[in-house]
């Protein structure tokens, strides 16, 4: 919707009424289209200001349109309209205007924004370009380099920022409406022709000559066609829903009926980190980097001595790159697990072994203030247990970070059987609060990203017995558009990571016998005879490939490896055989998407849009293909099923290859897109059908 209202004198006011971010929905073009009619006949209005509602101009198209019919008067020829009025319009921008929220000030003769808007047109990130003459006005405005750059990247910029360029005519930090009233009352009767963007030429630098075509003079069909072939293209649709899923994950709920709406959060302002290894290091800068003042502990002195010199350079580079001028946290060192008593909560980051977790815990629990939080970062052990062993079960949830901390957008926040709404909803928030997009899910081994993981790797290591080479398995996923693929990525995070837990799971260590079945299924010792190679990775300078030297980054194929790999077929009586990128892409895949519906099916992640977040912002999942769970429904969920079916009858010893009951329910009914799961798995639920 969009009110109209005249004010004492000549000037009428549009307000765009659509909240939160009054998105251009029909309903709000129709408003638009109407009220400046109404503006336009009225003989003693002079000019009109368009501003939007509760401190917000507007977010651009409203994107839920996107996945329907469009309805409603478009926008382009509603923008040329305002364009074309011979009154003085101008856009008053709060808050934000990003978008075809741009897109529309754009239209307007004159722009004056709040010192605090942020203005953009970030279409790129939807998988779409400014539909609605944003790729023609803004480069006639402020020139080709500059919208080129604003249209590719998408970023948002300051008002400031915005001014400099020539976007906006005046900034102020006083009220915006009042001030482009008074400004449209100054310039009333003014001619307009000059202030109509699209019909002037477009500034230049001379070098770009031969990019002016006829493309620029029929600019506005050009944008019309090529967002018709975005918005029918899957990347667009995987983009969109990438947006809303990161929405989705905030809005948090427990198989107890608990969620983000109906439990309170904790503010926290004092935590420690216990253990100031990888994980340690990188959680007490993000806590600093949010205002948080931390107790940082490590037993190990000469570990203490090196985090509490890296530390707070770690610190100083992340507040630069982050133009904080100065980091707002304090940071205490200490050695002493006694030193956290009076913190609100505490963050566990020592290795990944329960029984040294359980005996931090039991300290813990021994030393803090009664009804301290108490949280574990680890990888996959049980959080119930560690709860069991404090004296407030309720107060103790898995806050998993992903490497480096405060870089990574993720963090699982892991509730038990006994951790309270309060502790989940305090946890949530605090990822929030540094950023992250925090994801809960529900306790079980590996919780959703890395019981995921381990299909998918244990696929990759069985494609290698079979004939690929590391460099064959990692093309076909970073041709799929991994940024690395599963070996390089275990080579950059350490081989010994995976060693321990399969060590600590009784499946490789003294004792076990080296064979290719292991606990009733196919195992693959690879990975294990590579680390008892003494080859952990980048740190070591030699994995999966050869680097320059320990802590080298350019990974190169290594010999050693292929020879290794031909006497280990040699010694089992393997015969390799070529591997086509399709099959890797399929058997790696589709066994981690599988994963992903058994996780689904037992209520460890709320619904798909939850795993599909977590592999986007914490694994490198490509954001263009939405996520495994949104990529499987473009597949074809009769597809998954039907390939996992062929591969689960040629390697029966797998069991991650047996299709989920979920999948089969699903394709069962007719495949049902991805956003009506989550109802349909709770429907099935109550019918005990899963
Ligand atoms: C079939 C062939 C057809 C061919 C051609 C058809 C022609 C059609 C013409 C189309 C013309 C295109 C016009 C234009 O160029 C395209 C666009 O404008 S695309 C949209 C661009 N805008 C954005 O990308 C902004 C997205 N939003 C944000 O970045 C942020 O939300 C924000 C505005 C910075 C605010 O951030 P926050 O305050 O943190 O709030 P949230 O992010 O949590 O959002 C709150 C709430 O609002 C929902 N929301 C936000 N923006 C939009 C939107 N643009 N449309 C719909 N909904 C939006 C968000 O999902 C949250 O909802 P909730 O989770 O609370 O339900
Ligand atoms: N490394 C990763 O990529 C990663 C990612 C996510 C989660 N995790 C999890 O984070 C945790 C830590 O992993 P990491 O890679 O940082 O390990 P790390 O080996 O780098 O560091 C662990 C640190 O804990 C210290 N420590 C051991 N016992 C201690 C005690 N009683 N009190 C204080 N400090 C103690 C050690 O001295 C060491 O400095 C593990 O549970 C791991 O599974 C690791």
């Amino acid at each position: 919707m969009a009110m109209y209202s005249r004010l004492p004198g000549s000037v009428a006011l549009i307000t765009l009424q659509n909240p939160p971010v009054n998105a251009l929905s029909a309903a709000v073009r129709q408003g638009i289209v109407d009220t400046v009619q109404r503006a336009l006949k009225d003989p003693k209005v002079t000019s009109v200001v368009i501003c939007g509602q509760n401190g917000k101009f507007c977010g651009g198209a409203d994107i839920r349109e996107f996945a329907g019919p469009m309805l409603g008067p478009p926008l382009v020829p509603m923008i040329h309209a305002i364009e074309a009025v011979d009154k003085p319009v101008a856009a008053a921008i709060e808050g934000v205007a990003l978008g075809g929220g741009l897109e529309l000030a754009l239209g307007c003769h004159y722009r004056i924004a709040h010192s605090k808007a942020l203005l953009g047109l970030p279409e790129v990130t939807l998988g779409l370009l400014p539909g609605a003459g944003g790729s023609q006005r803004l480069p006639r405005l402020i020139g080709l380099t500059a919208a080129l750059d604003l249209i590719t990247t998408g970023r948002h910029i300051s008002a400031a920022e915005a001014l400099k360029l020539g976007i906006l005519d005046q900034v102020t930090d006083n009220n915006v409406v009042d001030q482009a009233v008074e400004f449209v009352r100054r310039v009333a009767g003014q001619p307009l022709d000059s202030r109509r963007l699209s019909t002037l030429p477009c500034p230049c630098p001379p070098d770009v000559d031969s990019l002016l075509d006829k493309a620029m003079v029929k600019g506005m069909e050009k944008e019309r066609d090529l967002l018709t072939t975005l918005f029918n293209s899957g990347q667009a649709r995987a983009l969109q829903y990438a947006f809303f899923s990161q929405r989705v994950v905030g809005k948090w709920s427990l198989p107890s009926g608990a969620s983000w709406d109906n439990s309170a959060a904790r503010t926290i302002s004092k935590a420690a980190v216990i253990g100031l290894g990888t994980m340690g290091r990188g959680i007490v800068v993000a806590l600093a980097l949010t205002g948080i003042s931390v107790v940082a502990v490590e037993t190990q002195e000469k570990q203490l001595a090196e985090a509490s010199q890296a530390v707070p350079a770690m610190l100083q580079r992340e507040a630069g790159r982050r133009s904080l001028a100065t980091p707002p946290g304090v940071i205490s060192f200490s050695s002493n697990l006694q030193d956290v008593s009076e913190v609100e909560l505490v963050i566990e980051a020592v290795f990944e072994d329960m029984s040294l977790k359980l005996q931090v815990f039991r300290h813990l629990t021994s030393v803090c203030r009664p009804g301290t939080l108490l949280c574990s970062n680890t990888s996959g052990l049980d959080i119930d247990q560690l709860a069991a062993v404090t004296q407030s079960p309720g107060l103790v949830v898995g806050m998993h970070f992903f490497a480096p901390a405060h870089v990574m957008k993720l963090l699982e926040v892991v509730y038990g059987p006994r951790s309270s709404p309060e502790a989940v909803a305090t946890a949530m928030q605090l990822g929030k609060r540094m950023g992250k997009v925090s994801v809960a899910v529900g306790n079980c081994p590996g919780f959703v990203g890395n019981r995921m993981l381990k299909p998918y790797l244990e696929q990759a290591n069985f494609l290698l017995e079979e004939g690929a080479t590391p460099q064959q398995v990692d093309e076909a996923l970073e041709e799929f558009g991994f940024p690395m693929g599963v070996f390089r990525m275990s080579d950059l995070s350490g081989l010994d990571v995976g060693w321990r837990i399969r060590k600590e799971a009784g499946l490789t260590g003294p004792g076990v016998e080296s064979t290719r079945t292991r606990q009733g299924r196919r195992y693959s010792p690879l990975p294990d005879q590579v680390c008892e190679a003494g080859r952990l990775g980048q740190k070591t300078g030699r994995g999966w490939y050869q680097y320059d030297g320990p802590g080298g980054r350019v990974a190169r194929s290594d010999p050693w490896v292929h020879i290794f790999l031909e006497a280990y077929r040699a010694e089992h009586g393997l015969v390799a055989r070529s591997i086509a990128p399709e099959e890797i892409l399929e058997r790696c895949l589709y066994a981690l998407i599988n994963e992903g519906f058994n996780i689904l099916q037992d209520a460890m992640a709320a619904g798909p849009e939850d795993i599909d977040a977590i592999y986007v912002f914490g694994y490198g999942w490509p954001r263009h293909h939405g996520g495994p769970m949104f990529h499987a429904g473009q597949v074809g969920l009769g597809r998954i099923l039907e390939r996992l079916q062929h591969h689960h009858h040629n390697h029966p010893d797998v069991p991650h290859l047996k299709p989920s009951t979920l999948l089969r329910r699903l394709v069962a009914v007719g495949s049902p897109p991805v956003q009506t799961w989550r109802e349909f798995i709770n429907k099935e639920r109550v019918h005990s059908q899963l």
